[in-house]
């Protein structure tokens, strides 16, 4: 999906400012194009066929006919061609897949087979070469990735000892909007804001966190984090036809080399900051308060591996391996923002639906009360909550092609040949909204998920917001804490209105994530009567 989107006039854009370079591009276009014109030939002859799919041009495939909502458009191929479908780009081949049932074949049947990625340019340059956890293909790096990530980092155990850290920031979040009352806020920073600090605390423990929240952090994180993630959802010529790559035309690489460069360079003063510091004195506080931040983790695990065997500056070249890897995409970007666009299309959907914001907070007296604050103690009771939560996600789904799948081997799906190393887009923006699986499937209705009881781990292939199968989201129980956390807090606290003379608007600006086209603005008056809560 990284490199499909905006694909109508980025090719034209691309060629015209680079004048010079584009003879050379062309006749390397044209030899690629007939090589692969050469080997589909070859490969098309005898075996089960390719999915069915539409025409393509010679060397350019089905490029000028792909639009800028890739997920609408990929709903409507599926009514001409089926469920199942391809096309070509350059010479790569994309197959598209929408309705639950042959999502299962890839994510569960043969889930082992479809668990690598085909990372785009950019996904590459941010992950170190493909070596992160949402970018790596299936293999043994991976797998190590995944477990200390799962096992150590987001272990229930962890959660439940880092619960302070949440209450802190969601605590100073409720006195920032109460600093605010009656001006114009916009939602997606203030999400933002607390998720960024919430992970910071996580990975960073709380006086590092201190340290570098003082240094103007989180609107610095913010910006680097959507520059990666737009950047990510550009379409880059270099994807569309590698033998062009080198010449990196629209600088995408450059311009995410760029954004890690800072990145590591705010990771690195961390890290040398906190190993310097005597990591003894964190074990000490470990044992006091048996919480662990992500340094004293990796730490730990060191200790028992091989660190008797490395000095100091090699522990620290490790450490600053494993944590920029572990960190980059995975904890503050593919954290944040995620996050962050659910929070703000879950409170555009409430305020717009009043009765389901009367509902929201009815159930927020009942369980918190008036005269409290909420507490994660109250989460798992608001079920109302929850189910508008879970239908936001149906709507609008954050990742709503989840993320490429690649298979490792040529294998079958539905009768039809899927050959090793072609990318496969889960077209879940489409399911979600299918009338055979969902009743009136554009309405906006909680209900719906308080009679049907669907989790996030997608074990129902109707819904699965989150992935599913080995390579689906683990960071499923942090986002739903999180999540439900920010929301509740912020419509028990707060009545919500657009600003005079605004009006409701739910449009969709396609990428990587779904994001609302133009930010939530929002007032904010109070609701509880006691001033002292929101200090
Ligand atoms: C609203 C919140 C979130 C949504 C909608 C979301 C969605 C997704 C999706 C769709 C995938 C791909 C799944 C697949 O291929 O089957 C994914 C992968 C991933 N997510 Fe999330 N995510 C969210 C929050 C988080 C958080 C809070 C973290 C970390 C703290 C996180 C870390 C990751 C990682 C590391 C992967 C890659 C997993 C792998 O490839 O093995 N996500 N996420």
């Amino acid at each position: 999906m990284a490199q499909l989107n905006n694909l109508g006039s980025w090719w034209w854009e691309a060629m015209s400012s680079n004048k010079h370079e584009l003879t050379l591009a062309i006749s390397t276009l044209i030899l690629t194009g007939l090589w692969y014109i050469w080997k589909f030939s070859m490969s098309s002859n005898g075996g089960p066929p390719l999915p069915p799919g539409p025409r393509s041009l010679p060397i350019v495939g089905y490029l000028p006919f792909l639009g800028r909502d890739l997920h609408k458009q990929f709903a409507n191929m599926s009514h001409s061609y089926g469920p199942i479908f391809k096309f070509h780009i350059g010479g790569r081949l994309h197959v598209v897949i929408n309705t639950p049932d042959l999502a299962k074949v890839v994510v569960r049947e043969k889930d082992e087979i479809f668990a690598n990625r085909n990372p785009s340019i950019a996904a590459l340059a941010i992950s170190y070469g493909g070596q992160d956890i949402v970018w790596s293909d299936n293999n043994s790096d991976w797998r190590n990735l995944r477990k200390i990530f799962v096992h150590e980092v987001l272990s229930n155990k962890n959660l439940e000892a880092s619960s302070c850290f949440r209450r802190d920031e969601v605590r100073k979040t409720i006195k920032n909007v109460f600093s605010k009352i009656r001006t114009s806020i916009n939602i997606s920073e203030i999400a933002f804001s607390t998720e960024a600090s919430v992970l910071t605390s996580m990975v960073w423990g709380n006086t590092s966190a201190q340290k570098i929240k003082g240094s103007n952090f989180g609107s610095e994180l913010q910006m680097i984090s959507s520059n990666i993630v737009e950047l990510m959802g550009q379409a880059n010529v270099s994807d569309i036809f590698p033998s062009l790559a080198w010449l990196d035309l629209q600088g995408v690489e450059r311009k995410v080399k760029r954004e890690l460069h800072q990145l590591d360079q705010i990771f690195t003063r961390i890290i040398d900051d906190r190993i310097e510091s005597n990591s003894k004195k964190s074990k000490e506080a470990v044992g006091h308060e048996g919480k662990k931040d992500l340094l004293q983790i990796l730490l730990e695990l060191m200790d028992q591996k091989d660190a008797v065997s490395i000095n100091l500056t090699q522990l620290k070249a490790l450490i600053q391996i494993w944590l920029k890897k572990l960190l980059c995409q995975n904890i503050m970007v593919a954290g944040t923002e995620t996050t962050t666009t659910l929070i703000e299309w879950a409170m555009a959907e409430i305020m717009q639906n009043h009765n389901i914001m009367k509902r929201v907070q009815e159930e927020l007296e009942e369980i918190v009360g008036l005269d409290n604050i909420v507490e994660e103690s109250h989460l798992p009771k608001l079920q109302y909550l929850d189910a508008t939560i879970k239908e936001t996600f149906r709507l609008h789904p954050v990742v709503p092609l989840i993320l490429p799948r690649s298979p490792s081997q040529d294998c079958m799906v539905s009768g039809y040949t899927i050959p090793k190393g072609c990318t496969v887009f889960l077209n879940v923006w489409a399911i979600h909204r299918d009338p055979r699986y969902w009743d009136n499937p554009l309405e906006f209705n909680p209900e719906r998920f308080l009679a049907n009881k669907c989790d996030f781990i997608g074990s129902n292939l109707n819904f699965f917001p989150f992935g599913s199968g080995r390579r689906s989201c683990p960071g499923v129980p942090l986002a739903e804490k999180m999540q439900m956390f920010i929301l509740a807090s912020l419509l028990h606290s707060f009545e919500w209105k657009l600003p005079e003379g605004e009006v409701h608007d739910l449009s969709e600006k396609f990428g990587i994530t779904l994001k609302k086209r133009e930010p939530l603005i929002a007032v904010p008056s109070p609701r509880l009567p006691n001033e002292s809560l929101y200090m």
